[in-house]
């Protein structure tokens, strides 16, 4: 059986993975080796079957080149600082498994495939014959857009594409999300007296809520600036050509997805932070490359994956399905709001939604393991 060593299980994204992979019976098919940076010695977690009918053995060193060289392959979702100093090592030691990560560290190198089977299996089992031997999860917002709309560019239909983002706390981590709700608790708080009052005046509630918002006793912690009761059009950190890095890796990224980066597609908008928990949403502006039939576009865009469903143009169904309440937890991932702009028949609109925990990090990585397992 494949050696399989798990790295960041305990995390959230990680958690996720462990999860996904306890339903699919991953561990079936793998010898799971639990590293761990901070318990060593430590009790791994529960995996749905014993390993040689006992315990699972104690948590290894994950800063041990020794441990990690036995592995065939690792996974590892303990972020960039991890792989950027395990890494190069593991490599400059011999080491020529199998490297699956869920940080952005590696993704735009050249040795490394940014996977999204469902997108590039191709590109990817073209990697495997070819001996690539690193496997990177792409960003969230790009693999969630590339599932919702993969048929239009299989199709060749994208000329430009303008992704305008709403990206839920977990892209920011566990203590994000905490903060969020503790926000959204302080400011009810604030107010709840009035709230209790049908007599009180929404203009005093309104007031005393902004007044809280701009106040220091808001809870910000982990956030930079308020989130609830607010949202934050800036992510990650400035480049020299006025986005954000995460604005940047859309186009970056999806071409290299698609292989094709010599000749990019456009796709290019702004990313914006909202106090939703795990699902992100974008509202895609798309310039065609010629003009097609709405119904055509419907049939390309869901017969590209099993995941991906078209949601009607109508009010109540959009209301009830194409939302990150409606979305979270699952693999769904809906796109609809669909409709020809009236710049002209070849500007199409559309909003997609998706859980960016699944497909956006932890689904691509245990995916990539089933397929080396079936190489
Ligand atoms: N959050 C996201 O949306 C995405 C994240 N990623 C990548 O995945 C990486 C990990 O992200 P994420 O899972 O959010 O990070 P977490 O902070 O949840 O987990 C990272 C590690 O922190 C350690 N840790 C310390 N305290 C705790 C605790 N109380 N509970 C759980 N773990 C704890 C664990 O390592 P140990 O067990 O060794 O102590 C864990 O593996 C990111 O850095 C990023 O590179 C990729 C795509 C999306
Ligand atoms: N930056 C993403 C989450 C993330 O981890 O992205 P990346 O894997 O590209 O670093 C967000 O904040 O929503």
């Amino acid at each position: 059986m494949m050696k399989v060593g798990l790295i960041g299980w305990r995390g959230m994204v990680g958690s996720v993975l462990m999860g996904r992979m306890k339903e699919e019976r991953d561990f079936d098919h793998i010898d799971p080796v639990f590293f761990t940076t901070s318990n060593v010695g430590g009790t791994g977690p529960d995996i749905g079957r014993t390993i040689d009918g006992g315990q699972l053995p104690p948590l290894k060193d994950a800063a041990s080149i020794d441990e990690l060289k036995l592995c065939d392959t690792i996974i590892t979702c303990q972020g960039g600082d991890y792989t950027k100093e395990i890494y190069p090592k593991l490599r400059a030691a011999g080491w020529n498994g199998n490297w699956i990560d869920a940080a952005s560290t590696l993704r735009m190198k050249d040795e490394a495939i940014i996977i999204l089977d469902p997108v590039n299996g191709n590109v990817i089992r073209d990697g495997i014959a070819n001996g690539v031997k690193t496997y990177v999860g792409g960003n969230c917002t790009v693999s969630l857009m590339l599932m919702a709309m993969g048929g239009l560019f299989d199709a060749g239909l994208v000329e430009w594409v303008s992704p305008m983002t709403y990206q839920a706390a977990s892209g920011a981590g566990a203590r994000n999300m905490r903060e969020l709700i503790a926000q959204m608790g302080a400011v009810h708080a604030e107010v709840a007296d009035l709230l209790d009052d049908p007599a009180s005046a929404i203009l005093e509630i309104d007031r005393k809520v902004a007044d809280f918002i701009r106040s220091d006793r808001y809870p910000v912690d982990a956030w930079p600036v308020p989130l609830a009761g607010n949202l934050i059009p800036w992510i990650d950190v400035a480049l020299e050509s006025g986005q954000s890095k995460e604005e940047w890796k859309a186009q970056a990224e999806a071409n290299k997805i698609m292989r094709r980066s010599d000749k990019p597609i456009p796709i290019d908008g702004l990313c914006v932070r909202v106090g939703a928990m795990r699902c992100h949403s974008q509202a895609l502006t798309i310039k065609l490359t010629r003009d097609v039939p709405l119904a055509d576009i419907h049939s390309l865009i869901a017969a590209h994956n099993q995941w991906v469903k078209v949601v009607p143009n109508d009010r109540d169904i959009t209301m009830g399905e194409l939302t990150p309440a409606a979305v979270t937890g699952t693999l769904t991932v809906p796109i609809g709001r669909m409709r020809k702009l009236t710049m002209g028949p070849e500007y199409l609109t559309a909003f997609t939604v998706g859980d960016q925990l699944l497909w956006g990090a932890a689904e691509p990585l245990r995916r990539m393991l089933r397929i080396l397992l079936e190489a």
